[in-house]
């Protein structure tokens, strides 16, 4: 049963192309007012799943409600123009012969002149771009591009908000600010929002639920807090940051690294250990370790370090700077609270 405040309800989404599985039984809950922020790398579904719970696409298998009607399932079809959805594409598909205000205007045919137009301006004040209103699309940065997508996406005040990649088209510096702006009309608004992105760091920054996908399949969601934190899947956990592999057995309730003794949780076969390079500290004293390169990423200082009983030298990030060459022997140590235990899993990577 669908509590009340579902926006969107998904339940064993299944899509196939051929032999290609799109979507494989994707089953999620999004709250009214939630942001969820689809993540995943290229191919792995996010795009088919937007299309189809805007009902661009059918469903092989599964259902998808909507405000607690049902949408697209077994014997349910409603078509993408009466799901009251609005949709904002990567290259933002503004109609390049009307004005901004007719741009935004589109979408309003049902409503009387009077309401139109004060839809329009309601809208451009809010998104603060009234002074474009009569611009054309190629006189528009990308920025405002972008503006001018998001007015039109929401001046229909859909039930929920479909954005495909959003922000990838802009600059570096840009992109932060009006990924900001735009969340932050978003939720003043309270629209339910579903955004695509292959960003890990930007599915922390925008979502209140992260939805990782891996070749089809929902691998986890939670928080991004969660996610990141404490993450289900090596898969997860390698996916939002850069993991050290520790080579690892257990042996009555203790793991045995290279790295020292920790405790572990009760489980059976040999367990995947993962280390933050930032749980790993250079020390006065502590395992000893060769330093094997630094480098400087800006504020953060890389030092790759050899340490006996593991293959590959691991890789160490903090803010501090250390006079260090390769070659030079150190000691490192461990954060033993951040050391990540997994149950054996099958790992894609
Ligand atoms: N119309 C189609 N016909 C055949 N295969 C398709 C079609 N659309 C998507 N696919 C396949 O389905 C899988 C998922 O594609 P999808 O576009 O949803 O991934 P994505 O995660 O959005 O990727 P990207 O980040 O590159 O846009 C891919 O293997 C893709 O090749």
């Amino acid at each position: 049963m669908t509590s009340p405040q579902s926006m969107l309800v998904l339940s064993g989404v299944t899509r196939y192309f051929g032999n290609v599985a799109a979507l494989q039984d994707v089953s999620l809950e999004l709250g009214a007012g939630q942001v969820l922020c689809l993540v995943g790398h290229s191919g792995c579904g996010k795009s088919t799943l937007l299309r189809a719970i805007a009902g661009i696409e059918t469903l092989d298998a599964g259902s998808i409600a909507i405000d607690g009607a049902p949408v697209s399932g077994e014997g349910v079809f409603v078509e993408p123009e009466h799901r009251r959805i609005g949709f904002m594409f990567q290259d933002y598909a503004l109609f390049p012969h009307l004005s901004v205000w007719d741009n935004i205007g589109f979408g309003l045919s049902q409503l009387t002149r009077g309401e139109r137009e004060s839809r329009i301006s309601n809208v451009l004040g809010r998104i603060g771009i009234e002074s474009l209103a009569d611009r054309y699309p190629h006189m528009l940065s990308g920025g405002e591009q972008q503006r001018v997508a998001l007015a039109r996406a929401l001046a229909p005040q859909p039930r929920l908000l479909l954005m495909d990649e959003p922000f990838s088209n802009l600059d570096r510096g840009l992109r932060d600010r009006v990924r900001q702006e735009t969340l932050s009309i978003v939720r003043d608004l309270g629209t339910t929002a579903v955004v695509v992105t292959h960003d890990p760091e930007e599915a922390l920054a925008i979502g209140d639920m992260v939805a990782l996908m891996q070749k089809g399949k929902l691998v986890e969601a939670g928080t991004g807090e969660r996610i990141y934190d404490a993450p289900w899947t090596t898969y997860a956990a390698r996916f939002f940051s850069r993991m050290n592999v520790i080579p690892a057995r257990l042996s009555a309730g203790v793991l045995e690294t290279p790295l020292g003794r920790f405790p572990a949780p009760a489980l059976e076969g040999v367990p995947t250990v993962l280390l933050r390079p930032q749980s790993i500290i250079l020390r006065e004293a502590g395992i000893a370790a060769t330093i094997v390169d630094r480098s400087v990423l800006g504020e953060i200082e890389e030092l790759l370090v050899a340490v006996s009983g593991i293959d590959r030298p691991l890789v160490v990030r903090g803010t501090d700077r250390h006079d260090v060459r390769p070659g030079d022997d150190v000691f490192i140590s461990v954060n033993a609270h951040e050391v990540m235990i997994f149950p054996q899993e099958a790992d894609p990577n």
